[in-house]
């Protein structure tokens, strides 16, 4: 296991049950039943006003239930626990730091209001700025550093009363593309070194991929799915997930003979999918599609394509007005009009059952 410096501290497990929010008769949250392991990791990811920051400041003891023993630290209801007694940290999209302190007074802010003795204080901090890589920026005042390095600030002063559930709302929401990037790696690792229990909030999909143990999505109020971040994008329970979470390709059509057909010209379908003859709508991700000619193969009509670098996401219609988007080896070109021919393994093809 790790070293003593970096010992993890256990974190409380978080539960729900049948958790609601009504504001003034409009109920935000629908009964919710959550189950958090201590030292995991939950993302709520969703659209805006979907209720995930209502859930996470119910949590945090920032809002008040519907009712009584809707949530549970370690199994104990905390409903009447003010938020100062939840031993709960939070870290914002605005960091809320003090501007007139250094980096390291903000981060020994909350263990000197606790009363912690300098030495200790002063010991604590260094191992914390350390942790978040800011040991060399230490004594410099918080207005004369980056917004990476705030927020890292942030989060190190978030750990330092040693909270044994974070609270993670947009963190990186301010923050350009790269450094965001960066940091949604670096706060997984962190957190899991830790073995805090840690509730994060985000819209974005990709941060939430990278640091949930488990992403729950959301969507009016409800978790329509919660999982693994693997399934949440390979088997979406439904078509709010499977669009929510990455670009997901539909073809409709009528399946006969364990095969939908699609003919137009020289385009169309013909996809092995199996199953009894039906009408179905059947949904596959752009990196499914690999290159392919023969009897097998989907041909489509290449509309435009975009250059990612490894790949190129092709547009391509596969009937007039059918489009898909593939994503297609970088190293050939494909031209606007020209028939590209694709298959899509048949492990890669998610179909949803008819409403
Ligand atoms: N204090 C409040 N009073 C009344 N309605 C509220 C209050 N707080 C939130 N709501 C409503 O509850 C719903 C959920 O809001 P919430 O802030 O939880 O969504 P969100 O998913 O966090 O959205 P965003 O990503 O935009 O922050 C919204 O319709 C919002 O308008």
């Amino acid at each position: 296991m790790t070293h003593a410096a970096t010992a993890p501290q256990r974190g409380s497990s978080i539960s729900t049950r049948a958790l609601t929010k009504t504001f003034n008769g409009n109920r935000v949250l629908q009964p919710t039943n959550l189950e958090i392991e201590a030292g995991q990791i939950l993302v709520l990811l969703g659209p805006s006003g979907c209720g995930k920051t209502t859930l996470l400041r119910l949590i945090a003891g920032l809002e008040t239930p519907d009712g009584p023993d809707m949530i549970r630290f370690d199994g104990d209801d905390v409903s009447g626990v003010p938020i100062e007694k939840r031993n709960v940290g939070m870290v914002f999209q605005s960091y809320a730091l003090f501007p007139n302190m250094t980096v390291s007074e903000n981060v020994a802010y909350g263990m000197k209001i606790r009363g912690m003795e300098r030495s200790k204080r002063d010991a604590e901090t260094r191992r914390l700025l350390a942790l978040v890589g800011l040991e060399d920026y230490a004594d410099r005042r918080i207005t004369a550093v980056s917004g990476g390095q705030r927020q890292r600030t942030a989060l190190a002063r978030a750990l330092a009363i040693k909270p044994r559930v974070l609270l993670l709302d947009e963190p990186l929401a301010a923050l350009d593309a790269v450094l965001r990037e960066r940091l949604r790696v670096e706060i997984g690792l962190l957190l899991r070194e830790f073995g805090i229990t840690a509730v994060y909030v985000t819209h974005d999909q990709a941060e939430a991929m990278a640091i949930g143990d488990r992403i729950a999505v959301m969507d009016r109020g409800r978790i329509a799915q919660i999982d693994v971040p693997r399934v949440i994008y390979h088997r979406p329970a439904n078509d709010f997930v499977a669009d929510f979470v990455g670009t997901m390709n539909r073809i409709d059509g009528r399946v006969s003979g364990g095969v939908l057909s699609l003919e137009s010209d020289d385009t169309g379908a013909a996809l092995a999918v199996g199953g009894p003859d039906r009408e179905t709508v059947l949904c596959f991700r752009p990196e499914s599609a690999r290159l392919a000619n023969g009897s097998a193969a989907v041909r489509a009509r290449v509309v435009a394509s975009t250059f990612f670098g490894p790949t190129q996401r092709v547009v391509a219609e596969v009937t007039p007005g059918r489009r898909l988007q593939l994503d297609l080896p970088s190293s050939l070109a494909f031209d606007p009009g020209q028939i590209v021919g694709f298959e899509i393994e048949r492990e890669a093809i998610i179909e949803f059952q008819e409403a």
